[in-house]
C-alpha cells in the first residue's frame, strides 16, 4: 500500500456513510444555492477527495507484463509525452490501491447518486467518475458539455428478430457532437488547458487526424475552452456533415489529398516538431474518458455485467478503452466478471480480423478501401496491441462485414425504430453473424455499442433507399411515394401500402 493510500485509510473508515449522507459536498438543498456551478464547487473542495488518487502515464508494454504502477519508466500526466522510450505506446494507469481503500459499496453509491445531477464537474458521465479518470486535476480546468451519461436501450424489436431476449444498445452517438469521442475528448482538452496555465509555452495548439468526429470532437471542446484547433482531414472521405463541424467551429481545417492513415502520419510529425498537442487516441488520456461509457454499462444494469459487448473497430482505440473501463470495475469488485468483447470491422477496412483469423500469429496493415463506414476506414491502427490485449484477456471475437451486410443490418435497426450509423451497422451485422453460427445464445445479455448519431452519415441512407448503390439490393429501401395534390391520389397511395385498410 502506498504511503499516500495508508493516509488515506482512516478517515475513509465511514466512507460509505459518507457516501450516503453528501455525495458530493454541495449544499443541502435551499442553503447557499447562489453563485454558479463552479463556485459552488470551489466551496465543496474540503470534500474532495481527488487529492488522494494518482493517476500517471506508463509504457503499455508494463501493463502486458503486470504491476504497471511499479513500472520503472513512468511520466506525470502534466509531461507532454506520446510513446514510451522505445517508442511502444502509453498507458494511463491508476494508484489502485489507493482507490481499493474504498469498497465497491462506496464507489457504487458515489457514482449512482451523480447522475444526472448538475452539480460541477459531476453532470457529465466522465467527470461523475473523475476520481477514476482524472483524479488530480482541479475542477476549475475542468472543461466539459456535461457529455456522457447516454442511453442504454432495449432493443427489443431487433432483438427479437434474431430470437433474443436481452439485446441492447449503448447510444454512445447521442452525444454533443455526435459520436463517443466527446467522452474522451472532454479529459484531454481538460488537461491541455491545465498544461497551457502551468506551463504556457507548452501547448499552443491541439491537432488530430480524423475520419470525421475525433475532428468534430476535438474542435468543439477547443472552441468552449478558447483554445486554437487544427483538424488533418482526409480530403472528400468523410461526410459533408461531419466536415461542417469543424469549420462551424472556427478549426484551422486542413483537407489533405490522402487517406486517414496519411493524415496519422503527417500529424505524429507535425506534433513531434511543434507545440502542437496530439488529441488522437494514440494519446492515452482520451482513453481514460472514453472507458466510462463500459462503467456506465455496468452502472446502468444495477452493476452487472452483460455476456456480449460488440463495438465497431477502427484506430482501435475504443476497444481498449471499453476494456479498460470493464476491468477497474472488476478489480475494484464492483462486478464480478468481465464480459466477452467482440470487435466489428468492415470488410473493407479489416486487419485487425485479419490478424485474428492467423490466430494472432502476425498483423500487417492493409490499404484501406472505401467503405461506407467511412470512420473506420482506417488500414493502419495505432492501438493494435491494445486491441489484441482487450481481445486476448475477454475470450474475445473479431468479425467482418460487407457493405451490404453493414448497410443492410443499419437499416434493418432503423426499421426497429433506431437511426443508426454504418459503424453501428457493422456492429449489428457482426451481432446477426454470430446469431447464426450460434456462437451468441438467445438468452445472453448483448450490447451493441452504437458509436454515431446516423444523422451524421444521412447521404449514405439516401442512397439506399434510393437502391443508387452499385451491385447493392438494398432490400430494406423504402423509397418516399410520389403523389398528386388531391384526395383519391392520396388515398390509393395509403391503399397501394395498406391494402387491409378499408
Ligand atoms: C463512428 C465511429 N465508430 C467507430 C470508430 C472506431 O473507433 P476506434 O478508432 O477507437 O476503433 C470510430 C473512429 O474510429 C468512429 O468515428
Ligand atoms: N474515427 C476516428 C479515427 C481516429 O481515431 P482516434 O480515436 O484515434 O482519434 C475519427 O473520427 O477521426
Amino acid at each position: 500500500m502506498t504511503s499516500q493510500a495508508r493516509r488515506a485509510t482512516e478517515p475513509l473508515k465511514a466512507a460509505t456513510v459518507e457516501a450516503k449522507v453528501d455525495q458530493d459536498g454541495d449544499a443541502p438543498r435551499g442553503l447557499d444555492r447562489q453563485g454558479s456551478i463552479r463556485d459552488r464547487a470551489h466551496k465543496r473542495a474540503p470534500l474532495d477527495k481527488g487529492h488522494l488518487f494518482r493517476a500517471k502515464y506508463v509504457p503499455f508494454k508494463s501493463v502486458l507484463e503486470g504491476d504497471p504502477w511499479n513500472s520503472e519508466e513512468s511520466y506525470s500526466l502534466d509531461e507532454v509525452v506520446y510513446r514510451a522510450k522505445d517508442g511502444g505506446l502509453l498507458d494511463v494507469v491508476h494508484d489502485m490501491d489507493a482507490l481499493k481503500q474504498y469498497g465497491p459499496e462506496y464507489w457504487r453509491a458515489l457514482f449512482d447518486s451523480r447522475v444526472g445531477r448538475t452539480t460541477w464537474p459531476f453532470g457529465s458521465g466522465v467527470w461523475s467518475k473523475k476520481e477514476w479518470v482524472l483524479p488530480q486535476i482541479e475542477d476549475d480546468y475542468i472543461k466539459s458539455m456535461f457529455e456522457g451519461n447516454s442511453n442504454l436501450f432495449w432493443a427489443e424489436g431487433f432483438g427479437r428478430q434474431l430470437g433474443m431476449s436481452d439485446m441492447w444498445v449503448k447510444n454512445c452517438g447521442i452525444s454533443h457532437t455526435g459520436s463517443f469521442k466527446d467522452l474522451g475528448m472532454t479529459v484531454l482538452v481538460s488537461q491541455v488547458n491545465r498544461l497551457r496555465s502551468i506551463k504556457p509555452d507548452a501547448v499552443q495548439a491541439v491537432g488530430c487526424a480524423s475520419t470525421g468526429d475525433t475532428s468534430a470532437a476535438l474542435s468543439a471542446y477547443c472552441a468552449h475552452a478558447g483554445i486554437p484547433s487544427i483538424v488533418f482531414l482526409p480530403a472528400d472521405k468523410i461526410s459533408l456533415a461531419q466536415l461542417v463541424q469543424p469549420i462551424a467551429n472556427g478549426a484551422l481545417v486542413l483537407s489533405i489529398d490522402t487517406d486517414f492513415d496519411g493524415c496519422m502520419k503527417l500529424v505524429k510529425e507535425v506534433t513531434s516538431v511543434s507545440p502542437i498537442y496530439l488529441a488522437n487516441s494514440m494519446n492515452s488520456l482520451r482513453l481514460e474518458g472514453q472507458k466510462t461509457a463500459a462503467i456506465e454499462i455496468c452502472q446502468q444494469f444495477d452493476w452487472e455485467v452483460p455476456d456480449w459487448v460488440i463495438i465497431p473497430g477502427g484506430n482501435l482505440g475504443n476497444i481498449y478503452a471499453f476494456y479498460k473501463g470493464f476491468k477497474m470495475c472488476y478489480d475494484l469488485g464492483l462486478t464480478d466478471r468481465m464480459p466477452r468483447l467482440v470487435c466489428a470491422q468492415a470488410q473493407n477496412a479489416n486487419p485487425l480480423y485479419l490478424a485474428y483469423k492467423k490466430g494472432w500469429e502476425h498483423f500487417e496493415p492493409v490499404k484501406a478501401k472505401t467503405t461506407f463506414a467511412s470512420a473506420i476506414q482506417i488500414g493502419d491502427p495505432v492501438s493494435i496491441d491494445r486491441a489484441v490485449l482487450a481481445l486476448t484477456a475477454t475470450d474475445g471475437i473479431v468479425e467482418e462485414a460487407s457493405e451490404e451486410e453493414l448497410m443492410d443490418a443499419s437499416a434493418r435497426g432503423d426499421l426497429t425504430g433506431m437511426f443508426n450509423c454504418p459503424h453501428t451497422g457493422v456492429a449489428l451485422a457482426a451481432l446477426i453473424k454470430l446469431r447464426e453460427r450460434g456462437v451468441i445464445a438467445a438468452s445472453d445479455r448483448t450490447v451493441v455499442v452504437s458509436t454515431a448519431s446516423g444523422l451524421k452519415f444521412a447521404n449514405s441512407k439516401v442512397a439506399y433507399h434510393s437502391r443508387e448503390i452499385e451491385g447493392m439490393k438494398c432490400q430494406y429501401a423504402n423509397q418516399p411515394t410520389p403523389v398528386k395534390n388531391d384526395l383519391g391520389s392520396v388515398m390509393d397511395a395509403i391503399h397501394a401500402k395498406f391494402s387491409a385498410m378499408k
